[in-house]
């Protein structure tokens, strides 16, 4: 059952994003197998309810293929950390997300859960005692090894490395608050967590405190919960640094808006750093208050782009090498040829690489590296995906991948989406809504006209058709 729990882990980490990993799946405790039945212990109830909405049939389906049998998989409260206790009632109406004029922000999936778990922001802070304690490193949650030493930096980063080196030189003084933005798996939290871990090592008894959005929006719907909002409110004023990631997650939740505005300004005030990520720029953050979108840009906004093929290739040979494994640079190049979009998908694919070498004995070759990419490298040739066609796109017009998202309209910017969104419906399968969505939640019938205007330039205009036949060539490989 270890050796299940081991290769299920293994296989959860390389789907799920580190966050979600963390949150859900290194908690969970297997406990026994028994007459094709697999049960797992969770540590509370919020994790038990989530997990099992969430991951029960992809674990099923693991379980099921490792024992070649049908497999039951049964959730259980970890008896080791749920004695036997009491939980709180669920509030009645007019909690969470009551519509009154006291409601909170509870994250949309978990409402009905929050309301009756003790804990439900488990590695948050709970008591005023917890609050006043939150000190030192295991406290800040700011991981060691997202460092700037294994930080890579090319063209793509180098501006947000700059100013990230120099906030932790002088927190608090140069530009605050510092605003990163970017897609996904771009280094922003790698970034934020460098940034926290010099500023720890140079001033170790600063009060520093990383926190993803969702759990900070948890922790407000804690603090609504058992009326703590002044241990809540003297925990986050009274940090020296805080690190807030993923910030795109308080759009809509007023209430955490309304916290987080208190804090921001206290800190600020108090010259206390504050620094932010985000998917987006600030202003295009949809269901965020204008008085806290005008504070995000107050500081300095910062920008992280997909990573070029050189940086990539640096990547994966300084990810190989921390590994204890030297990659030769044609294995380099053809993985970071081939696999485009962020860094995130690089490790995962080095980490099927060097299991697929070790598994097989074999030293790292083109063709071990074809075989342990088989399926990754197939999608990525038989699928274009808008993703690819996004930056394929802006780098043939020198934009910013970004700007395929934003709301802004110079005709510099506005043309390039239009041609990105002609080639998403004609490269891929996706619908006229699922392009809109893709490009920042636009309608379908803003796509429906780019496609339009953009087919029709390409009958009349030989130098549109031309550019046309570039992306698509390129696209194809
Ligand atoms: N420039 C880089 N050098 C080395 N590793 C990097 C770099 N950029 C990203 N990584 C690694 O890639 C992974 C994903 O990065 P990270 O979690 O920081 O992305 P992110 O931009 O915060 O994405 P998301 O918005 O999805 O959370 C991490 O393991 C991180 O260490």
């Amino acid at each position: 059952m270890e050796n299940f729990w081991q290769t299920c882990s293994a296989q959860l980490e390389l789907e799920l994003t580190p966050q979600q990993f963390s949150a859900w799946i290194k908690p969970l405790v297997p406990l026994d197998y028994e007459n094709g039945k697999l049960r797992i212990a969770a540590p509370n109830r919020f994790k038990l309810d989530w997990v099992k909405s969430q991951f029960a049939s992809r674990i099923t389906a693991l379980a099921s293929q490792y024992w070649e049998a049908p497999t039951e998989v049964q959730f259980v409260l970890d008896p080791r950390t749920n004695p036997a206790r009491k939980v709180s009632p669920p509030t009645v109406n007019g909690g969470i997300g009551g519509g009154t004029g006291n409601s909170v922000d509870a994250p949309a999936v978990h409402v009905a859960d929050v309301r009756t778990v003790e804990s439900p922001a488990s590695a948050a802070p709970s008591t005023a005692n917890d609050f006043a304690n939150a000190r030192g490193r295991e406290q800040s949650r700011i991981n060691t090894d997202l460092t700037f030493d294994s930080f890579v930096t090319g063209k793509a980063n180098q501006l947000a490395r700059a100013a990230a080196i120099q906030v932790a030189n002088n927190p608090g003084v140069s530009y605050n608050p510092l605003f990163f933005y970017g897609g996904v798996g771009l280094g922003k939290t790698h970034l934020i967590h460098a940034i926290g871990n010099q500023v720890m090592a140079d001033q170790p008894g600063a009060r520093i405190r990383y926190i993803h959005a969702e759990q900070y929006v948890r922790d407000v719907v804690t603090a609504y919960q058992r009326k703590g909002f002044d241990d809540f409110k003297h925990y986050y004023h009274s940090l020296d640094m805080l690190l807030i990631d993923d910030i795109q997650f308080f759009g809509g939740k007023s209430r955490t808006q309304e916290e987080f505005f208190y804090a921001f300004e206290a800190l600020i005030a108090a010259k206390k750093q504050i620094i932010i990520t985000s998917d987006t720029y600030p202003k295009e953050i949809t269901g965020m208050d204008d008085r806290l979108i005008s504070r995000f840009d107050s500081g300095l906004t910062v920008a992280i782009e997909p990573p070029e093929l050189e940086m990539r290739v640096a990547i994966l040979l300084k990810k190989a090498k921390s590994e204890g494994v030297t990659l030769s640079d044609d294995v380099a190049f053809f993985v970071a040829k081939h696999l485009r979009s962020n860094v995130r998908e690089l490790e995962g694919a080095l980490r099927k690489i060097l299991a697929y070498s070790r598994f097989h004995g074999k030293d790292i070759s083109i063709d071990i590296v074809k075989e342990a990419l088989k399926d990754l490298l197939s999608v990525q040739n038989r699928q274009i995906s808008v993703e690819n066609i996004q930056k394929t796109v802006a780098d043939f017009f020198n934009i910013k991948v970004a700007d395929m998202y934003s709301k802004r309209r110079p005709a510099n910017i506005a043309r390039p989406r239009q041609i990105a969104m002609y080639l998403a419906k004609e490269l891929t399968q996706k619908s006229l809504p699922e392009i809109g969505e893709l490009f920042g939640g636009r309608d379908h019938t803003t796509v429906l006209h780019a496609v339009r205007k953009i087919a029709q330039d390409r009958t009349k205009n030989p130098e549109c058709n031309h550019e046309l036949h570039v992306l698509e060539q390129t696209l194809k490989g």
